[in-house]
């Protein structure tokens, strides 16, 4: 079946509202919400195609906008492939100009409006931060605390407390100190174990070894409310096409996809390479972290490969 190109936009305003349209009931995928946007016309480059369809549609030009995400998503009747952008600046005023319903929710609102099928992992992404700070090694529980401050005080918005040398009952103790540093922020704190966890107040996430992702896969496990409530955080931990496939089957909410670069902390693993990270990152349907040798300086280089973002350890552990 052939795809069609679809260009569209995840647009906020000042206040990081986010504006959705309703799509007319006569339409495919009709009386559904969506971002709005539309086919790429052939020929024409896609943020032509978008601004055009932001103008068709709602009256406005936007005026800064980055890649957010590329979904192949295939439907019983139709293939689409969504691009999808953030677009953070625009003029005009936005209305309905095809006598659609539109509306500015706010990020937590958004899951209470019903969107196509394929538009899951848009959500996600929309929702995401584009750094996500994995935590290195400490001693002591006022050296955990004083880095994670740290870190959070940078702008690292979602990290995972991550130290596979602890015994479980010290990482349980440690875990404890760190709670009280995120609860009532909306910065997520992201824990390493069972899938238990994800139960319990003031853990945001849960990020899965790929042989924890593996495992589940085996036995057939798919994300439902009851194991993963509303609003928490799967991460899986991918390094090759297969387990990306996995990753989305089971219904995470992202994954880290690594080593794209020689790192450190994983001498002996190959690294990626950014030639095979783009090919993994066009077919992937989760939103990605590209991890491994990578920092801050490569954010933006990831976001235009259309990774979600930057996952690491070293850049904003140490400083
Ligand atoms: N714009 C948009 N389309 C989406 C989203 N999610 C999703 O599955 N789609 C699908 C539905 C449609 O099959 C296709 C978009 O096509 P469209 O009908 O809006 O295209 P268009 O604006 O150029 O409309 P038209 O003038 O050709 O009727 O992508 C989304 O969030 N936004
Ligand atoms: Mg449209």
């Amino acid at each position: 079946m052939k795809s069609i190109h679809v260009v569209a936009a995840v647009i906020l305003d000042e206040h990081d509202n986010v504006l959705i349209a309703r799509r007319p009931d006569d339409k495919h995928m009709g009386g559904l919400w969506e971002f709005p946007g539309g086919k790429v016309e052939a020929g024409e480059p896609v943020t032509d195609a978008l601004s055009r369809e932001l103008d068709e549609e709602l009256g406005i030009q936007p005026t800064a906008w980055e890649p957010l995400i590329r979904i192949h998503h295939s439907y019983p009747d139709k293939t689409v492939l969504l691009d999808v952008w953030t677009v953070t600046a625009f003029t005009g005023h936005a209305h309905g100009r095809e006598g659609q319903l539109v509306r500015w929710v706010s990020k937590s609102e958004l899951s209470s409006y019903e969107f196509p099928e394929a538009n899951k992992p848009i959500l996600s992404a929309a929702l995401l931060p584009n750094r996500y700070g994995i935590t290195g090694s400490y001693n002591g529980l006022e050296e955990l605390a004083r880095r994670v401050t740290n870190g959070l005080d940078q702008g690292m918005d979602m990290i995972c407390f991550r130290a596979p040398w602890l015994s479980s009952d010290e990482y349980r103790e440690h875990l404890e100190y760190l709670i009280p540093l995120f609860s009532g922020t909306p910065l997520k704190l992201i824990v390493k174990g069972s899938l238990e966890l994800l139960k319990e107040d003031g853990i945001d996430g849960l990020h899965l070894t790929f042989a924890q992702l593996e495992e589940l896969d085996r036995k057939g496990w798919r994300i439902e409310r009851e194991a993963v409530p509303d609003g928490k955080i799967l991460i899986a931990s991918c390094h090759n096409s297969a387990q990306l496939e996995m990753a989305a089957r089971i219904g995470v909410t992202c994954a880290t996809l690594s080593p794209v670069l020689a790192t450190d902390s994983h001498p002996d693993a190959k690294p990626l390479g950014w030639e095979a990270t783009h090919a993994l990152l066009e077919r992937a349907t989760v939103p990605v972290y590209c991890l491994g040798g990578l920092g801050e300086n490569n954010l933006n280089q990831c976001v235009q490969a259309g990774a979600q973002g930057v996952a690491s350890i070293r850049d904003w552990w140490n400083i």
